[in-house]
């Protein structure tokens, strides 16, 4: 039996010296949410970035292990059974995880540890976890949320129809989250999240 864990709130106790923080980046398909990610990795090294399962198909130099863990849908709901994820979600036809046992070990170890996630899952941890900070990104407009879409070019006509018709309602859950930051110049963007995380 798989033991559940509460996430610390970054307070640290005399039992547990050193528990880090759990954050969560959320925001409509194509906002620049895996982006601004990569960019905080690269900048904050020591970050811990939760690679999710998926069943949908990789992408072009995408890696499995590196940018998801790419498995089948019964591997996927057989976890799901085994209650081996922190969230999960389907969303546009494939279903996604945040694989809970690798960001409970980080949190525990002192790190701190960010989920890019959809709208769904992003509610659950919220839920699960309200000490959890969560950061909604917004895009400038909706016209430029489908610019960068179509213009990232990895995406099948019938997948960026679907996620363009699930963003307008993700958009509109946005207060739901402690902050909103909009992805309009990216260095502002960044400016901002690392201001809240590092201070
Ligand atoms: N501030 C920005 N200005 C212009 N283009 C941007 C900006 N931020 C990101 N982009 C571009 O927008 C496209 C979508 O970005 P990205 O893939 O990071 O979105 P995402 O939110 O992670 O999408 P998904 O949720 O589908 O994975 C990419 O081509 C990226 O280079
Ligand atoms: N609920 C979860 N959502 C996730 C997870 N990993 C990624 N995502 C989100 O899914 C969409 C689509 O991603 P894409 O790579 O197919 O473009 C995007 O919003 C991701 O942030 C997860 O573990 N749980």
């Amino acid at each position: 039996m798989m033991q559940v864990l509460p996430i610390p709130s970054g307070a640290t106790t005399p039992e547990s010296p050193s528990l880090g923080k759990l954050i969560v980046l959320t925001g409509p398909s194509g906002v620049g949410k895996g982006t601004l990610m990569q960019k905080l990795l690269q900048l904050h090294p020591e970050l811990y970035y939760s690679v999710s399962a998926t069943t949908r198909s990789p992408r072009p130099g995408e890696i499995n292990g590196q940018n998801y863990y790419f498995i089948t849908r019964s591997q996927f709901e057989k976890l799901v059974a085994q209650g081996e994820f922190l969230e999960w979600a389907e969303f546009a036809g494939n279903y996604y995880g945040t694989p809970r046992a690798a960001v409970l070990e980080q949190i525990q170890s002192g790190k701190l540890v960010i989920l890019e996630i959809e709208l769904e899952g992003a509610r659950q941890i919220r839920a699960s976890y309200p000490n959890a900070l969560s950061i909604f990104i917004l895009p400038p407009s909706f016209s430029e949320l489908e610019k960068r879409i179509r213009g990232r070019g990895q995406d099948s006509q019938e997948a960026i129809a679907r996620r363009l018709n699930r963003a307008q309602e993700e958009i509109e859950a946005a207060a739901e989250f402690d902050l909103q930051i909009v992805n309009d110049d990216f260095e502002t963007a960044l400016n901002q999240i690392e201001a809240v995380l590092f201070g």
